[in-house]
Parts: C-alpha cells; structure tokens; sequence
C-alpha cells in the first residue's frame, strides 16, 4: 500500500511542528525518517497512523484519504509509538491477544499470530511475565509485537531498535528489511548506521521541512562534491610525490595525511578523477601506489550539515 503526503502542516499554539511537507512512500519500501530532536518526525507519524489530526494538506494511503472516517484505514497499520504505551499489569501473551483482538483477528488465528510474534521477537522467556516486570529492551519488543500482529501492510516504527541489545538489533533491522521487501515501512531512528543497514531511503527533517530526500549513496554524491583519494605511495620521495600529484592535470589539492608514512589526500578538480593518472604517474616514476581508497562523505557529516544551524 503506497502512501501519499501532500502539503502536511501541524501547529501547536505558535509553534509549527510540522511545516508544508510532502513525499511518497511505495509498497516495498523502507524509508528512513531522520532528523534532530523537536523536528517534527514523531508528530508526522502520529498524523500518518490518525493517531492525531491533520490540520492541513492530506495523506493517502492506497489511495485513499485519512481524512475520510469511512475508509477505516488503521487496520492496515502497525504502529510503535515513541514512548511504547504498554499495559504494565497485563502478561505479554493476554496483551498480545488483546491487541490482535482490537485489530480484529479471528480466534482461529489469534493463538498462531501470538506464537509467531512471540518467536519474531524473541519473547519465548519472558511471554508469562507481566509486562511491568520486564525489562526496558523486552518492553520494546512487547511493543514491535502488538505493531505486527495483524499482519499490516503499513508498519509505523518510531525509534524501533531503542534499548534493544546488539544482537536483538541485527536481528529486528533483518526483520524490518525482510517485511520492507512487501510492505510500506516508515522508521524513525537516531541511528545513523542503522538507517544505512535497514532503509532503502532516507528522508531528512529539520524544524518541521524536510531538507534532504533520497538514498544513501543519492544524498553521498550530492553532498560529496569533487572525488577525494586517500593514497599511499612507496618507494619514492615524499616531497616529490606530493609535487608530481599537484601537477597533474585532473587534480585541484594535495595534501599530507602523514607525512612520514608517504598519505596523501587528493582532491580531484569538478567532474574529473585523478585514479588512472595517478596510476600512470607511479608507474613512470617506479613508485610503488600500495593504497588508493575513495574517501565518501559520511552521513553523520550529511546529517550535521542539513540539520545544525
Ligand atoms: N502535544 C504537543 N503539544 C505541544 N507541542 C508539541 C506536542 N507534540 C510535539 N510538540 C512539539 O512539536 C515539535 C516536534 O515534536 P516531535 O515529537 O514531532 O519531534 P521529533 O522529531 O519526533 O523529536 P524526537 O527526536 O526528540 O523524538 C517539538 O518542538 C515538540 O515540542
């Protein structure tokens, strides 16, 4: 089920949460929504899954307005919300059957969708306890569980790996990838790596706008700019080797990364590579090129650049 986001705006008092935003989700697809604290992430999924109102502009979900009570779209959604609202007193399994029973699941299935979810998210030891007896990182998967358990074709994830230990991570961004190759995913996350492990794009929101949409290796090139190569270069004179670098006719910069260690950083003019020159060059000269490593733009650096201000 595709989603549509036109024009979304959300205020609260002065304050505009969410400002004009618009972008498509495609079944399929895992998208990333990142941004800095306060930037709007949370109240757009609660407009997404009618947790909250829209104020103005729409969202489409199959096509079909949220807008319009009629069209009953919240049984084709899972939703973690960010503070994972449980009921502390409840046992995780009667939850778990309470849960599938508002989403509607029929008592042939509830027991077979319990079981399932129980072993998707790794509850077998804890699934009698009461959930205010758990920990802070089963909580969270008591959480992913109720999101899932009528099988939607949207999930809604706000922060869904936070106080999860590193193995139960890799196994919960497998999940999401897994369930992103047939269903519409929207994940928010503070996690820059895992956006990179678990999302196919990643939207970027600052101060209620969204201020970078694309992929990974997209938003890279875009803020990438000119080629930089890490090199190092043997069996030759440091100085000379940063000389004959700077004259060759594709590269703008050369610097020392380490001097004594013969790193240079070669920064290419626009739209040229230095590579096969640089190649040719250590060949005539006899020097030995032992490393020549693209350097990318990390995205933590992409994050700050679009966010900090
Ligand atoms: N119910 C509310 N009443 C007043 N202001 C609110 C309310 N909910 C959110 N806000 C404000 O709207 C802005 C966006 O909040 P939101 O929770 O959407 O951000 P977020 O991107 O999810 O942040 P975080 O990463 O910290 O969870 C914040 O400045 C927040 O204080």
């Amino acid at each position: 089920m595709d989603i549509q986001i036109e024009k979304l705006t959300k205020t609260y008092g002065p304050q505009t949460a969410v400002n004009d935003i618009s972008f498509d989700v495609k079944t399929g697809e895992v998208l990333g929504f990142l941004g800095p604290n306060g930037a709007g992430k949370s109240t757009t999924m609660k407009m997404i899954t009618g947790y909250i109102g829209i104020e103005k502009g729409d969202i489409h979900i199959g096509g079909k307005s949220v807008t319009n009570p009629s069209n009953d779209l919240k049984k084709h959604i899972g939703y973690l919300p960010e503070n994972n609202p449980l009921y502390l007193d409840m046992p995780v399994m009667d939850y778990l059957e309470f849960c599938g029973s508002l989403q509607g699941i029929d008592t042939l299935n509830i027991d077979k969708r319990i079981r399932e979810m129980i072993g998707v998210c790794g509850l077998n030891r804890e699934k009698h306890k009461k959930i205010g007896e758990l920990s802070k990182g089963y909580r969270q998967r008591v959480g992913l569980a109720q999101a899932m358990i009528h099988d939607p074709e949207i999930l809604v994830l706000d922060e869904p790996t936070t106080g999860l230990d590193p193995n139960q991570i890799i196994e919960i961004r497998k999940l999401i990838r897994d369930l992103g190759k047939e269903k519409t995913v929207i994940l928010s996350t503070h996690i820059l790596p895992e956006v990179e492990a678990t999302c196919d794009r990643i939207l970027i929101i600052n101060k209620g706008k969204i201020v970078a949409n694309g992929t990974p290796e997209t938003l890279r090139k875009q803020a990438q700019g000119n080629e930089v190569l890490k090199l190092r270069i043997e069996d030759g004179d440091a100085d000379l080797i940063l000389k004959s670098l700077k004259e060759l006719n594709t590269v703008q910069s050369v610097e020392y990364v380490q001097q004594n260690q013969n790193l240079f950083e070669v920064q290419s003019l626009a739209e040229q590579t230095s590579k096969r020159h640089i190649f040719n060059l250590c060949v005539q000269k006899k020097w030995v090129l032992t490393e020549l490593t693209p350097m990318e733009t990390k995205l933590e650096d992409i994050f700050r650049n679009l966010t900090v201000n």
